[in-house]
């Protein structure tokens, strides 16, 4: 039996960095790491652009501009957004223009069009103007060349806009991570097939999929296996060569079906560590079987899942070399609900608020998973120190999916 950071460190250190790339469109993207630096393949705007509807015009002419004495230009020429001719301006003339046209050669900035009549073979404009008014320079947003985003970087959906905008259809990204369920367990039912007397269905890993696939990965196996050594062990086989982690939920304690740990060791797994000194999810058990991290998490659901986020979201930070990805922990006061001293460190499930933590005051077995609708982090609950409304607890807590 080991401290939770004890365990949490040696299984850290076994993780390699994934570096295999491949090539993604944008649209499927979001949540994927980029592998390699992106830069600019071209300027944006390519063009100088007005950033009003109005009139292009030289500066200079407009000096003396006011109301009662306005600068009277004729306007030789009407550009809209996406005219591609290429217009040269004459001092002592004005081109009427509209948001997002490019803006003729010469002139160096746009009149606003409430400042003049909107006159249409002439205009006369009410005040003077600075040049660089309402002009968008050729790589006002985006420099060709320019590194849009770094090597590593989470893509999300404005990264979409900034890549689309440059152009960019496909960038490469890192692998996602691809990792395999195993719900054990002869009890277990598949959702869809009626139980019989004695079983259950399998919950456990729809949660961990779901989690799993919150963050760009990929499930390449979820599956049920009975309480079966060579059952399971051929579904390890078939699978490991393929995914990055593997999960197995149940079968860990000390009871009569409980064949992972002995199983694991069996085929020549490396164990890392069985059973930390917390509850739930005491007898968690994790392994490196042909270089891959197997964590065999605990069967209960509610421990099941206090076993995924004390150990995936770190593993996932390491293995996808985003440190966004990591368990995050906060230090909140409680503003209601309390809890008496336990003989061993505990996880409390709780709600995250803004203004602390809320401890739920009903069930907190580890096999009752239906209140954890109403849960959004666990309060780290150290031996025999009880905790009650305006205390300062350590909380681990998740991101929404
Ligand atoms: N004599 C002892 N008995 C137990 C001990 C112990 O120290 N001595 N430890 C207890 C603790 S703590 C836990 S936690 C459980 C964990 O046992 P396992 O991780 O081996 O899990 P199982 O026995 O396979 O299952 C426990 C429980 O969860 C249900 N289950 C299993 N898989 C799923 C699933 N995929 N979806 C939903 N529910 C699942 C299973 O039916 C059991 O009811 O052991 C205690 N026993
Ligand atoms: O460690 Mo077990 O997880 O109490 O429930």
């Amino acid at each position: 039996m080991i401290e939770l950071e004890q365990a949490q460190a040696r299984l850290d250190a076994r993780l390699k960095t994934k570096e295999k790339k491949v090539c993604c469109t944008i649209d499927q993207a979001v949540g994927c790491l980029l592998a390699e630096d992106v830069y600019a393949p071209i300027s944006v705007p390519q063009f100088c652009r007005s950033g009003m509807d109005g009139y292009a015009v030289f500066s200079a002419d407009c000096q003396t501009a006011s109301k009662d004495a306005p600068v009277r230009l004729p306007v030789v020429d009407e550009v809209l957004a996406g005219d591609n001719r290429l217009l040269t301006g004459k001092p002592g003339t004005a081109v009427r223009i509209m948001t997002g046209a490019p803006i003729p050669a010469g002139y160096d900035c746009v009149v606003c069009q409430e400042q003049t009549d909107y006159g249409k073979d002439t205009v006369s404009i009410f005040r003077p103007i600075r040049k660089g008014k309402n002009y968008a320079m050729i790589g006002e947003d985006i420099k060709k060349n320019d590194r849009l985003l770094a090597a590593r970087t989470c893509i999300t959906p404005p990264m979409l806009g900034i890549l689309a905008s440059a152009g960019i259809q496909q960038v490469p990204v890192i692998e996602p991570l691809k990792v395999a369920i195993i719900a054990t367990g002869s009890e277990l039912a598949e959702l869809g097939k009626p139980l019989s007397y004695g079983q259950i269905y399998n919950s456990n890993s729809y949660t961990i999929a779901s989690y799993v696939r919150s963050i760009g990965g990929d499930v390449v196996l979820q599956t049920t296996c009975g309480d079966d050594a060579d059952q399971f062990v051929n579904m390890l086989h078939s699978i490991i060569t393929k995914v990055d982690l593997v999960f197995t939920t149940g079968g860990v304690s000390v009871g009569k079906k409980d064949f992972l740990p002995a199983t694991l060791e069996k085929i020549g797994a490396e164990r890392l560590f069985h059973k930390i000194n917390a509850k739930p999810g005491t007898p968690i058990l994790a392994s490196v079987y042909k270089n891959v991290p197997v964590l065999s998490l605990s069967g209960n659901p509610f421990a099941s899942l206090v076993n995924f986020h004390l150990f995936f979201w770190n593993t996932a930070a390491r293995l996808m070399g985003n440190p966004g990805f990591s368990l995050k922990r906060k230090q909140l006061t409680v503003t209601s609900g309390q809890m008496a001293e336990t003989n061993i460190r505990r996880f409390i499930r709780a709600y995250k608020t803004d203004n602390g933590v809320e401890i739920y005051t009903k069930v907190h077995q580890s096999s009752v998973f239906s209140n954890l609708a109403s849960s959004n982090c666990v309060i780290d609950q150290p031996v025999k120190h009880p905790i009650t409304v305006g205390d300062k607890v350590d909380v681990y807590y998740w991101q929404d999916v």
